[in-house]
């Protein structure tokens, strides 16, 4: 099996600077050595280009810096593209959750039938518009979902993003805390949601398998994993912009991880969210391990050996 790794450090997706830091807090934590450890040929992209911190115009949208987003978006989309191309299984490293934007494009251009599943306790689908914070982070899946671009504002630099999911090619995992326009988005479109609620009364085994007969019951389509560490209980990613109390434990997302590798068409995984910069020593040392975790279960580690 083959891996390609990309680094998207980009943290103006979101207001808190460190997610540019994502990407070597997890390589410093030893990320190639434990996925060679597992056998696989790993290749290291490095880092996607992102543009220097120019004063980004607001184009009278509450969006924050949305050329600076849309340029990073180009890059990783770019790189994704091309590690996929290269018939290699891409791990893309955030970097706030905007990186998604250019994850699961350029993972679209690659394999256009691919679904996505969101893992996250957001559900980062807010359109310009409906979002109250003007944090590009909380709005990725809105660019790329084909269904909402009668309402989408076109936003200089985004031009080369063409949509490339429809709403029941997504199904989320995780969700506990989902904005009003959010939440009216994801009834009307009718998106897959196993929030924790369903986690909760459900059981993780259940919700994995009503995902994944969702989104693909032949068990053909190539499969874009989008995991944001907040998914996880801030317990266990601390080191993290937007905690929400009552998250996903170690052993759930292990499983998520697992069972999704299991079926081999496990095409993108990014890990979104990563913020060395809050938290203490040991809130990053537990971040970083947990991703890590999350990552090795994504490419063959498994908990029987
Ligand atoms: N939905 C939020 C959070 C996005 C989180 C992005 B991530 O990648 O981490 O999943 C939250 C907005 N909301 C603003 C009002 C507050 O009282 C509660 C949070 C937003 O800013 O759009
Ligand atoms: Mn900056
Ligand atoms: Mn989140
Ligand atoms: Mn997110």
């Amino acid at each position: 099996r083959k891996v390609g790794v990309v680094g998207c450090p980009v943290h103006h997706g979101q207001a808190k600077p460190g997610t540019e830091h994502g990407p070597d807090a997890l390589r410093e934590g030893g990320l190639i050595k434990k996925l060679m450890g597992l056998g696989l040929d790993v290749h290291d992209y490095g880092d996607v280009g992102t543009p220097s911190h120019e004063d980004d115009h607001h184009f009278d949208l509450p969006v924050k810096n949305p050329k600076h987003v849309a340029t990073a978006s180009e890059n990783i989309a770019a790189d994704v593209y091309n590690v996929i191309k290269s018939g290699r299984t891409c791990l893309a490293l955030g970097g706030d959750h905007s990186m998604a934007i250019g994850s699961i494009f350029g993972h679209s251009l690659a394999e256009p039938e691919h679904v996505v599943v969101w893992v996250d306790a957001h559900a980062d689908i807010n359109t310009p518009l409906t979002s109250s914070s003007g944090n590009m982070h909380g709005m990725p899946l809105s660019f790329l979902v084909k269904e909402l671009q009668p309402y989408i504002s076109k936003l200089p630099g985004f031009e080369f993003i063409k949509p490339c999911l429809s709403a029941k090619n997504i199904a989320y995992i995780g969700l506990r805390d989902v904005d009003p326009g959010e939440r009216y988005i994801i009834e009307k479109l009718g998106i897959q949601s196993f929030s924790m609620s369903e986690v909760d009364r459900h059981g993780i085994k259940d919700v994995v398998e009503k995902a994944m007969h969702y989104l693909d019951p032949e068990g053909v389509k190539p499969i874009h994993l989008s995991f944001d560490i907040d998914a996880l209980d801030p317990s266990l990613a601390p080191s993290t912009g937007t905690p929400v109390p009552g998250g996903l434990s170690i052993r759930e997302g292990n499983y998520i991880c697992e069972e999704l590798a299991a079926t081999g068409r496990l095409t993108c995984v990014d890990i979104a969210e990563v913020n060395p910069s809050l938290g203490n020593e040991r809130d990053n040392l537990i971040t970083v391990n947990s991703a890590l975790s999350i990552i090795t279960h994504c490419f063959g580690g498994r908990r029987q050996g």
